[in-house]
């Protein structure tokens, strides 16, 4: 478990009680809120949540996350509802730190706690929000904010010189550092790119989730002290598909451990293709060492010493074929100017219904 008092470097900042949070009902399917679905009477001028629009699209066959998820999992419908609710938690925590009227750039990011936090914004006034732009980090982001009635947006439009004020998004893996491991939804590279364009990146997260690569599906903790400890199916790399062979013989020379191009499975036969028209691969590779602390900084995969999350990461980079990798490390602000991968701030669902907090 990571992140206990002794860590210097996080500080736990507050809890909520259980009863503060009421959980979702699971009455249509098992994969949405009831929230999701009942017309939004809210007044701020909307008529429906994004998750009921999107169900309503004919011509867009989605399949959000969760509900993939949930449906390979098997799992009972509480806790399906648990892990629901600690998502939708997280997510209105989350933007209620760190979402603010004055902003007016707001990254979003993918995944299944994404959909709440897009949910959580629509209901804010619209006065409010359409004075903001929303900037995906892919296609399924880029949906979620047209089904909310949000303004989209892009980095190209952003002014010369200037930031979005703050990006959301969730992560795979969280370290005692705020180290992240992300792209288990095969989306990280523009994820990368809008995270760094933002004055503060803002993770949500739920504790417990269900590994997608691992049948029968496991749930598994997703903080932990080293990265590549819990999310054990590696670390996800986009790569272009004409080099994935020469990449995979990299990976294994630099200590991965059956590292493999990701399949569609039953969802799409072949290769999963990124939104950048790339391949993933999942390289796993031994517990990362915290980039920090009394670890070796510069691993030798040869005299079998661990890699830091940051030495591994760097050096992936340089391997001609790698568009980018799923770990996220490094300074998590630069006092405000951008180029942060880490996130200023992890927003943790606990299954308990409270959320935790953690600034880096
Ligand atoms: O590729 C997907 C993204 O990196 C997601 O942010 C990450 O996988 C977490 O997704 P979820 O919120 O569904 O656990």
């Amino acid at each position: 478990m990571l992140m206990r008092g002794h860590h210097i470097q996080l500080r736990r900042l507050s809890r909520c009680s259980a009863s503060q949070h009421a959980l979702l009902g699971v009455a249509i399917g098992q994969y949405y809120p009831t929230s999701a679905f009942k017309l939004n009477h809210n007044g701020n001028g909307r008529n429906s949540s994004p998750l009921k629009t999107l169900m309503q699209t004919n011509h867009l066959p989605i399949t959000p996350f969760h509900n993939f998820h949930s449906k390979r999992m098997g799992s009972t419908r509480t806790n399906s509802a648990t892990v629901e609710s600690a998502k939708q938690a997280a997510a209105k925590r989350a933007v209620d730190g760190h979402l603010s009227s004055e902003h007016r750039w707001v990254g979003i990011g993918s995944g299944s706690t994404i959909v709440y936090l897009v949910d959580t914004i629509s209901k804010w006034e619209k006065g409010l929000t359409d004075r903001m732009k929303f900037v995906p980090t892919g296609e399924q982001s880029r949906l979620l904010i047209e089904a909310a009635g949000l303004r989209l947006g892009s980095l190209s439009q952003l002014p010369r010189d200037e930031l979005l004020d703050v990006c959301f998004d969730g992560a795979d893996e969280i370290d005692r550092d705020l180290n992240l491991i992300k792209g288990g939804g095969a989306c990280l590279l523009q994820e990368k790119v809008v995270a760094t364009a933002s004055k503060k990146f803002i993770c949500v997260a739920v504790e417990s989730g269900a590994d997608p690569c691992v049948l029968p599906r496991k749930d598994y903790r997703k903080s932990s002290d080293w990265l590549c400890s819990n999310w054990r199916q590696g670390v996800p790399i986009e790569v272009l598909p004409s080099a994935a062979s020469r990449v995979l013989a990299e990976l294994r020379r630099l200590g991965s451990i059956n590292p493999s191009i990701r399949q569609g499975g039953t969802q799409k036969a072949g290769p999963v293709v990124t939104d950048n028209s790339m391949w993933i691969i999942d390289a796993p590779f031994p517990a990362l060492a915290a980039e920090t602390g009394t670890s070796n900084s510069n691993a030798d995969p040869n005299n079998c010493l661990r890699w830091t999350s940051g030495a591994l990461a760097r050096r992936l980079i340089r391997i001609p074929g790698i568009i980018e990798t799923g770990l996220f490390t490094g300074h998590d602000n630069y006092g405000g100017r951008g180029g942060a991968e880490r996130p200023v701030a992890v927003y943790l669902g606990l299954a308990d219904g409270g959320v935790e907090v953690f600034e880096a």
